[in-house]
C-alpha cells in the first residue's frame, strides 16, 4: 500500500531542499528521497562546492597565500601542509552543514526517506532502501538527482592515483605533481588550488581557451597568475590514453603523440545525468544522451506533474542557481506565482577567485552594443593593498549612452561577493551615476566599483570632449551636410536643404 503525499522530491542537493521546504512552507504533505542518510546535502555538501571550497579556505590559510609577500616566513612551510590538514576543516564545515539541514527538514515537517528511488507509475515510486522497499505515491513528484562525473571507459581510474572529482578528496598525501584533464571550472579550480601548494600542475583541454564564458582580460591574468604558480597549460590538446607506469607515476598521452608525466592525475571532463536508477520510462520521462531531462521555464519535464531542477536540467548547474530553482519550481507545481530570477552571478572559486554578471565584451561587441568599460585595479584600492592582492581587477561594461550596467567582471579577493553589488544595481535598473554619487565603507574591496565608474564616465568625458570639438569644427547646421571637397558653396547649400528636409521627417 503506497503512502501519498502532496509533492515526492527525489534528491537532497540544494535543488531538492529548497523544494521540499517551499512544499512544506506552502502546508502541503512533503517526503524527500535520499539515497543513504550520510549523502543528505547531495553532491553539493559531500563532494563538490562545499569540501572543494573548504579546502580551498584552508590552503589558502595554512600557505599564508593573501600575505606571502609579507609575512611568507610566519607560515608554515607549504612541504609540511599535509592532506589530513586540510581535511581537517572540512569534516567540521560539513557535519555542521548536513545538521543544519537535517534540522530545517524537521522543523519543516520534510519526511525525510532514506532509499534509492525508483518510478514504478507516473505518479507512484518504489523506495528501495535497506529494509523492505517503501510505496510512495504523490500528486506531484520534483526530480533533482544531480550528476555524477563523467568516466571515459578506457581510462584506468583508480581512485589513488587516477580520480575523477568526486573521489579526488580521498587523495591520500599532496602529490609532487598532478595533470588536470579538463580545464573547466572543476579542473582549473582543484588545479590552482593545488598549484598554490606548490604542486607542479598540467593542465589539459580539448579547446583552445579556458573558461570562454568569461571575460578575456580576467582570463588571461587568471593564466598569468597561474604561470607564475608554475602551472603549464596543454590547450587544445586531447587526451587520447592514461597508463600507469611500473614506478607509480602515471602518463598521459595526448592525440597530438605528446606526453605529460605526473604523479597523479585528476579527470575532470565534465559530468552527466545521475537518472539510471530512477527507471524514468515507468514515468513515460526519456533522458539525453548525457542523463539529463529537459525542462521547460515553469521546470515541467515532458509528463507536467512531474518537475526537474538542478544540474539535471543542464545550464547553469550551479548550487546557487538549483536552490531557486527548486523553490520555483515548487510554487508554479502549486499555483504561487514567481518571478523572473534576473541574471544569475558566476563565481569561480579559483586562485585567484573570478566572478561575473551579465554580458562580456564580446557578446557586447557581436551585438553591436555602444558600451564602455571603467577599470578599478586591485593594487589602486586601498584595500587590495591590506588582503595583499596587487593583481585583481574589476571592469564595469556599461552602455554608452544610457549608463546603464551591462555586465561586471572581477578578478581576485573578494571578487565573488562583491559582484552582488553590481548585480542588485543591475537589476534595480540602476545607472552607472549610483556608483559615483553614492559613498561606500573605507577601505574595501567595493571601492572598486566607485574608482571603476569615475575610471568609465572619465572616458565617456573624454568622448564629449570630442564631441564638442567636433561641433567646434563642423560647420554650422545649415551647412552641416557632406560636400564634396572643393565643390562650390552653391552646391553644399543645396545639400544643406536636401539635409534640413530629411531632418524634418
Ligand atoms: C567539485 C565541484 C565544485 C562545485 N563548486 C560549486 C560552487 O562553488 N558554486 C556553485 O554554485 N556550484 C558548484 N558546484 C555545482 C553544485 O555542486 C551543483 O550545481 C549542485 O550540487 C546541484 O544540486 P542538485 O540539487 O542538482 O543535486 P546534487 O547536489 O547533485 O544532489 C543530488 C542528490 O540526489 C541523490 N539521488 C540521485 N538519484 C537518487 C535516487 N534515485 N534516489 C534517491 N536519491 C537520489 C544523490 O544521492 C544526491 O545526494 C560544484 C560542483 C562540483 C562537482
Ligand atoms: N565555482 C563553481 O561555480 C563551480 C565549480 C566547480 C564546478 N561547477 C559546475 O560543475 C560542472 C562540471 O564542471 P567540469 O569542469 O567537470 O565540466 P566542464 O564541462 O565545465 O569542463 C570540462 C572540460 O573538459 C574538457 N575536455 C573534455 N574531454 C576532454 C579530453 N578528452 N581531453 C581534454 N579536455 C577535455 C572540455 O573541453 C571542457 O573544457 C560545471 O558545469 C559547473 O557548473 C561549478
Amino acid at each position: 500500500m503506497a503512502t501519498h503525499y502532496d509533492l515526492v522530491v527525489v534528491g537532497s542537493g540544494p535543488g531538492g531542499q529548497k523544494a521540499a521546504i517551499a512544499g512544506a512552507k506552502l502546508g502541503k504533505r512533503v517526503a524527500l528521497v535520499e539515497r543513504r542518510r550520510e549523502l543528505v546535502g547531495g553532491v553539493c555538501l559531500h563532494t563538490g562546492t562545499i569540501p572543494s571550497k573548504t579546502m580551498r579556505e584552508a590552503i589558502l590559510h595554512l600557505s599564508g597565500f593573501r600575505q606571502r609577500e609579507v609575512y611568507a616566513d610566519q607560515y608554515r612551510s607549504r612541504g609540511n601542509i599535509t592532506m589530513d590538514d586540510l581535511r581537517q576543516k572540512l569534516a567540521h564545515v560539513s557535519e555542521r552543514e548536513w545538521d543544519v539541514i537535517q534540522d530545517q527538514f524537521d522543523r519543516n515537517g520534510v519526511k525525510t526517506i532514506v532509499g534509492e528511488a525508483r518510478f514504478v507509475g507516473p505518479h507512484a515510486i518504489e523506495v528501495v532502501g535497506e529494509g523492505e522497499p517503501l510505496y510512495l505515491s504523490a500528486d506531484k513528484i520534483l526530480l533533482a538527482p544531480g550528476t555524477k562525473p563523467s568516466r571515459p571507459e578506457h581510462i584506468p581510474f583508480d581512485g589513488r592515483t587516477v580520480f575523477d572529482s568526486d573521489e579526488f578528496l580521498n587523495l591520500d598525501h599532496i602529490p609532487r605533481s598532478m595533470i588536470v584533464v579538463g580545464g573547466g571550472v572543476i579542473g582549473v579550480e582543484y588545479g590552482l588550488m593545488f598549484a598554490t601548494l606548490g604542486v607542479r600542475v598540467t593542465i589539459i583541454d580539448g579547446r583552445d581557451r579556458l573558461l570562454d564564458f568569461c571575460d578575456r582580460e580576467v582570463v588571461d591574468s587568471l593564466v598569468y597568475n597561474a604561470r607564475s604558480m608554475g602551472v603549464t597549460f596543454r590547450l587544445g590538446e586531447n587526451v587520447a590514453d592514461v597508463r600507469r607506469l611500473k614506478g607509480g607515476s602515471v602518463a598521459v598521452e595526448l592525440e597530438s603523440g605528446k606526453r605529460v608525466l605526473g604523479e597523479t592525475v585528476l579527470f575532470s571532463v565534465g559530468r552527466q545525468g545521475d537518472t539510471e536508477s530512477l527507471n524514468l520510462e515507468a514515468a513515460g520521462l526519456k533522458p539525453d544522451k548525457r542523463g539529463r531531462l529537459y525542462a521547460n521555464e515553469r521546470f515541467q519535464t515532458e509528463v507536467p506533474h512531474i518537475y526537474a531542477v538542478g544540474d539535471i536540467v543542464g545550464f547553469p548547474a550551479l548550487a546557487s542557481a538549483s536552490m531557486e530553482q527548486g523553490r520555483q519550481a515548487v510554487g508554479n507545481a502549486f499555483g504561487v506565482p514567481n518571478t523572473d530570477m534576473g541574471e544569475i552571478p558566476y563565481g569561480l572559486f579559483t586562485v585567484p577567485e573570478i566572478s561575473l554578471i551579465g554580458k562580456t565584451e564580446r557578446q557586447l561587441t557581436e551585438e553591436h552594443v555602444p558600451y564602455e568599460v571603467g577599470l578599478a585595479r586591485f593594487s589602486e584600492i586601498a584595500r587590495g593593498q591590506i588582503v595583499g592582492d596587487h593583481t585583481g581587477l574589476m571592469k564595469l561594461l556599461f552602455h554608452r549612452e544610457t549608463r546603464e550596467i551591462l555586465g561586471v567582471h572581477a578578478i581576485g579577493d573578494s571578487a565573488t561577493e562583491i559582484i552582488h553589488i553590481g548585480q542588485a544595481v543591475m537589476r534595480l535598473g540602476g545607472t552607472l551615476n549610483y556608483f559615483r554619487d553614492t559613498v561606500f565603507n573605507y577601505p574595501t574591496m567595493a571601492e572598486c566599483y566607485k574608482v571603476a565608474a569615475l575610471d568609465g564616465l572619465n572616458k565617456l568625458t573624454a568622448y564629449a570632449d570630442d564631441d564638442e570639438e567636433s561641433e567646434k569644427l563642423a560647420p554650422p547646421p545649415s551647412q552641416a551636410v557632406a560636400e564634396p571637397a572643393g565643390e562650390p558653396a552653391a552646391i553644399g547649400a543645396e545639400h544643406a536643404n536636401v539635409g534640413a528636409c530629411n531632418a524634418a521627417n
